[in-house]
């Protein structure tokens, strides 16, 4: 069997084709660039997000020369647009989880946020989709279908109007126990006479495509967060991946239990599969490698690949918070900004590229240490996926500030993985998800280096220095 794994990604599309044994047979990928809007706006171009996933798909799919059984797509979660469902034509730029400009929407509602998080198990705030849907609706057009990029490009593929569990989940429409589009949630965002996709699961075949060759079925469709939560098998509650994209996601297993996060972070669903609703909770640094991109755009290093080259070997007191789009859990400020502190006129450019890794690191152990907060215990290990994983300054300040081993995933594939996991069962019912995504063993350890004394006081200098970028008094 064989499956043409699409990841549709923030900052790119990859497609990969993959046997039922997980070896990747081909590799096509399209690189994205998403618009920087004044005011938080972050959008793409719906048709480039399109262009990219055929281009990819038929070239990875040409590439592999082999009958395909099924296209899986992963996709970003939370970005959302308007499309008109008679011809498919997009009525609006695609407005990206990181675009911030819906948080007006938000505060407007602050006084809901708790029943909001008592029924979705998310925050409120304008990462999550439905804040996004209402400012399409009332700042850019009120006509056609408004969803998550996954219904218009499975719609473009198959026909089709759904959207997985997973990805609705992170709607805010969402009840979280009976994975239904939630009335009272409706109304509160003035979605209540929209049309909403049929919610399906992950294994769901729902349709058949010829847009990569001859007709095949569409299925495996997933978010990608939990995509690579569940090619990296973090199938047992307490599991726990960080993938570092655009931005840097972790996420851990919750099992069967929709757990709601005591600690500010969020519960959603991870996947249903073979008719078993699994959940996750997770928290997000939302700038990562976009703000790698962010550095390399003021001449501060070419690339990600130059980044160890260039960092410092210790930062020299510069701390950095990297919330260029906000901060998310467990802050939830979405007017937060970025932060260097502790320059001196010996800071040089590389205590800077230094201070942003460490900054992400930082970030990501916090999480790391509220998701053991939430589980009972602490977190054992980090598995880790993603660009940045490859920056071996970034994962040991990873291991030495969270404490924690971290073991990189030994593929630079694990979304698409994840994806084609979800695939291979909807095509063969008799496989469970260990036996879908297989064993693995890690390319890497990063053991922490620093003792815990360090990494503490670290830790609480950067916490300092994240409070200090809040938007408001009221925050700090
Ligand atoms: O595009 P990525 O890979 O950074 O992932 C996007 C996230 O899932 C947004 O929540």
């Amino acid at each position: 069997m064989h499956v043409l794994a699409i990841d549709q990604g923030t900052s790119g599309t990859k497609a990969i084709v993959v046997d039922a044994g997980g070896a990747v047979l081909a590799i096509a990928e399209e690189a994205l660039r998403p618009r920087y809007l004044e005011g938080g706006g972050v959008e793409q171009d719906p048709r480039a997000l399109l262009d990219s996933v055929l281009t990819a798909g038929r070239r990875a799919a040409a590439a592999a020369g082999v009958p395909l059984d099924a296209v899986a797509l992963a996709n970003q979660g939370e970005t959302v647009l308007a499309w008109d469902p008679v011809t498919g034509e997009p009525l609006t730029p695609a407005i990206v989880w990181q675009d911030r400009r819906a948080e007006p929407l938000c505060a407007a509602r602050a006084e809901h946020a708790g029943r909001v998080a008592a029924l979705t198990g998310l925050v409120l705030d304008p990462y999550f989709s439905a804040p996004k849907m209402r400012w399409i609706r009332e700042e850019l057009t009120t006509e056609g279908v408004v969803t998550t990029t996954d219904t218009w490009l499975v719609h473009r593929l198959c026909g089709a109007f759904v959207t997985d569990a997973s990805t609705a989940s992170r709607s805010l429409l969402l009840g979280l126990e009976d994975a239904r589009w939630n009335g009272e949630l409706l109304e509160l965002f003035g979605l209540g006479s929209e049309r909403l996709p049929e919610i399906v699961a992950s294994d769901a075949v729902v349709g058949t495509t010829t847009a990569f060759g001859p007709e095949v079925p569409v299925t495996g469709l997933i978010v990608d967060q939990q995509a690579a939560l569940l090619a990296e098998a973090c199938l047992e509650a307490g599991t726990a991946k960080c993938t570092y994209g655009t931005g840097a996601f972790l996420l851990a297993q919750l099992g069967t239990s929709p757990a709601r996060s005591a600690s500010g972070l969020a519960t959603s669903i991870a996947w249903r599969l073979h008719g078993e609703t699994r959940y996750c909770v997770d928290g997000q640094v939302y700038t990562a490698a976009s703000a790698v991109r962010w550095l390399a755009d003021l001449g501060l290093v070419s690339g990600a690949d130059q980044l160890d080259a260039v960092a410092a070997p210790s930062g020299d007191g510069v701390l950095c918070v990297p919330a260029l789009a906000g901060l998310a859990a467990p802050w939830w400020d979405a007017g937060a900004t970025a932060s260097f502190t502790g320059m001196t006129l010996s800071t040089g450019r590389g205590h800077l590229v230094r201070a942003l890794l460490e900054g992400v690191a930082a970030q990501v152990a916090e999480l790391a240490a509220l998701v053991g907060a939430d589980l009972g215990a602490p977190l054992s290990r980090l598995r880790v996926d993603g660009g940045l994983t490859r920056s071996r300054v970034l994962m040991q300040a990873q291991a030495d500030l969270a404490q924690l081993p971290v073991e990189v995933y030994p593929s630079p594939h694990a979304t698409p993985l994840g994806a084609a996991a979800c695939a291979l069962m909807a095509l063969d019912p008799a496989l469970d998800a260990a036996a879908a995504v297989g064993g693995w063993r890690p390319s890497a350890v990063y053991e922490p280096a620093w003792p815990a004394d360090r990494a503490a006081a670290h830790l609480e200098r950067w916490r300092a220095a994240a409070q200090a970028t809040l938007s408001s008094k009221e925050n700090s």
